[in-house]
């Protein structure tokens, strides 16, 4: 018999950067999102497992403080040699127990993975307890977590169509296309409000520059031998990443950050264009608010390459354009800033093919679907 007055659960998992944690938030958002509705219905009680550091803890405890934050030990899986490798080992290890004990008291209904280090061990936990997983891949290529998790998982979701070939063929069949989750709210702001925010003026066209959440140092010295010139012309709002702040702060028409909480849609709503990395969840959210971005992806030194392979997708439909880091040149972005600026509605109309912000309540109906099929066949 059904049960109306269940209390279902929901068990979140991912971190490291904010495009591992920013997607679970999406999915509570909006008046269509049945995880939302059931989460105000208090029918669901959701419950985050992450680290002890990483960005997800601070992210979860100051915006979602009637969710439960559980930390469990992590270790990196890195592709290359490190002595670290061996004690992470025991870190992994230790983490899947912790996951185990932890998932056999909350009693989870799903478990949601949004990959990065921290959840594979709680997936792979998960899959012991007998709870369906499902897993989402934000980048063009499979990350390590991804590969590592995808074998466990009832389901696989990905941002992009490209990634589904990529998969190792045994599991393609679970992996289905939705989008990028991204939240409702960072599209609730108005320019003029935004550019009181920075305390910018609305006479000037207003450049957005970020590398990630993390910040990436090598953008922004590359941004600091320009900027100068930019700001005659334009307004600048600057996101260095925690710990980047430099000198020239807060002159002239330039804003400077190291973070951005629930104010990132003031630099959205305020943005005529970004010059940005192309971690997954900034592209999309650029396209979804319309702003026409020039992308620096990471490269090959530095990652597997999955920012270069997003820049590409977007690049060929029109969405964005890309500035190689490595042949980056002073004069050279100045143009391509300048001419980009001078057709921003030839790139604005680009924008209206590119995805669209729907796909977080899609995600939160397949998600609240398999909980209640699980619920009722158990
Ligand atoms: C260096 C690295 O490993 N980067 C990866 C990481 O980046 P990372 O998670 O940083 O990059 P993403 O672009 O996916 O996400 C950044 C997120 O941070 C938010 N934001 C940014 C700045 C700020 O001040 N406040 C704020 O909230 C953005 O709105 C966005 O939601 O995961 C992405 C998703 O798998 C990958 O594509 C990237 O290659």
């Amino acid at each position: 018999m059904k049960d109306n007055n269940k209390r279902y659960v929901i068990v979140l998992t991912g971190g490291g950067t904010a495009g591992h944690v920013w997607p679970h938030f999406a999915l509570f958002e909006g008046e269509k999102s049945p995880l939302a509705n059931a989460f105000r219905e208090n029918k669901l009680s959701v419950h985050y497992i992450g680290s002890q550091s990483g960005m997800e803890k601070d992210l979860v405890l100051i915006n979602q403080p009637n969710w439960t934050y559980h930390s469990v030990a992590t270790g990196k899986l890195r592709r290359y040699f490190s002595l670290k490798n061996f004690s992470d080992i025991f870190k992994i290890i230790f983490g899947f127990l912790q996951a185990f004990f932890l998932l056999g008291k909350i009693k989870a209904s799903v478990v949601f993975s949004k990959g990065g280090f921290v959840s594979a061990p709680v997936v792979w936990a998960a899959w012991l307890r007998g709870v369906p997983i499902v897993i989402h891949e934000s980048d063009a290529t499979p990350a390590l977590a991804t590969k590592l998790t995808l074998p466990f998982s009832f389901l696989a979701l990905v941002a992009f169509a490209e990634t589904i070939p990529k998969m190792p063929p045994l599991f393609q069949k679970r992996v289905k296309h939705v989008g990028l989750p991204i939240r409702e709210s960072l599209f609730s702001a108005s320019k003029n409000d935004s550019l009181k925010f920075f305390n910018l003026e609305s006479n000037k066209k207003t450049i957005l520059i970020f590398g990630g959440s993390l910040g990436a140092q090598s953008l922004n010295n590359k941004m600091f031998n320009i900027i100068p010139e930019l700001n005659k012309q334009f307004n600048i709002i600057h996101i260095v990443g925690k710990g980047n702040k430099s000198e020239i702060m807060n002159v002239n028409h330039y804003r400077q950050y190291e973070f951005l909480n629930q104010e990132m849609k003031y630099a959205y709503a305020a943005a005529d264009l970004a010059i940005c990395r192309a971690g997954a969840s900034s592209i999309f959210e650029l396209a979804a608010a319309r702003v026409p971005m020039i992308l620096v992806p990471l490269g090959l030194h530095a990652s597997r390459g999955d920012q270069i392979v997003n820049a590409r997708i977007f690049t060929n439909q029109g969405w964005a354009q890309i500035i190689d880091e490595n042949t980056f040149q002073n004069e050279s972005a100045i143009q391509l800033i300048e001419s980009t600026m001078n057709s921003l509605d030839e790139r604005k109309k680009a924008l209206d093919s590119s995805p669209s912000a729907q796909t977080a309540s899609k995600v939160s109906e397949l998600i609240w679907d398999i909980i209640l099929r699980y619920e009722a066949n158990k």
